[in-house]
């Protein structure tokens, strides 16, 4: 038997588009984040030949592992395993979990994209780790996906299962309260921070919101 992943904080996680770094340096931009709170990062890259994805892969694992914040790889089980990641992120037209999982073990997160009840049943029965809600808002970012599900597709997904869910699309600070109450563990962002202009700032203001919602909800339940 494998060993088992260990637990991740799905709190505030990064998901990298350097094509929203303008100008910047996108290894810069992730450092502010991380020091500004970030908890996982995941690098999605979209256009990169699979050399040049592995070698930028292996960079951001280094620079994270001064952290100790995991990186899970977008799309591709081959680079995740290749740069030695934490862990994985599949889409509905990614390799399906179960056979991610057989190449995995249980050492590695798999992750996979869900926009309705029956996809997070199908992802949690197929020995997913944790589920990203996809997208709760549209958003410029991407548009290549389904609906946006809203705050009642989040509730729903949550009743439903019970892996870690992480909601993704248009997420802000300024919704950042709505979305954990609706039952997010964590939240995904793109441009909030790789498209700021003081991305140590941006994730500390998201990290400041989901703490204050997490109270808020922890004293509801109390109360
Ligand atoms: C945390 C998280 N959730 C959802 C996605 C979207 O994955 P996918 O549907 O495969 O789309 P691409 O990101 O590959 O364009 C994600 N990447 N991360
Ligand atoms: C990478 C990604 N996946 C999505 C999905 O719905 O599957 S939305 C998205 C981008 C989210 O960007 P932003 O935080 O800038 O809204
Ligand atoms: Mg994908």
């Amino acid at each position: 038997m494998g060993t088992v992943s260990p637990p991740v904080d799905y709190t505030l996680y990064l998901v990298t588009d350097r094509g929203l770094a303008a100008g910047r340096s996108f290894e810069d931009i992730v450092r502010e984040g991380v020091e500004g709170g970030v908890t996982l990062v995941q690098l999605r890259e979209k256009d990169l030949a699979v050399r040049d994805f592995v070698a930028c892969a292996v960079a951001l694992r280094n620079l994270l592992g001064e952290y100790r914040v995991p990186l899970i790889v977008n799309d591709r089980v081959d680079v995740a395993l290749a740069c030695g990641a934490a862990g994985v992120h599949l889409g509905q037209d990614d390799m399906d979990c179960a056979s991610a999982r057989r190449i995995v073990g249980r050492g590695r997160i798999v992750g996979v994209s869900v926009s309705c009840v029956e996809e997070a049943v199908k992802a949690e029965a197929q020995g997913a780790d944790y589920l990203g809600v996809s997208p709760v808002f549209s958003t410029p970012t991407k548009t290549d996906t389904p609906p946006a599900v809203g705050l009642e597709g989040l509730r729903a997904i949550r009743m439903a299962v019970r892996l870690p869910l992480v909601a993704i699309g248009g997420i802000k600070a300024e919704n950042a309260a709505d979305v954990i109450r609706a039952g997010a563990d964590g939240l995904a962002v793109v441009s909030a921070i790789m498209a700021c202009p003081e991305p140590r700032v941006a994730a500390r203001t998201l990290k400041a919101a989901i703490a204050e919602a997490r109270a808020r909800v922890r004293t509801a339940r109390i109360g």
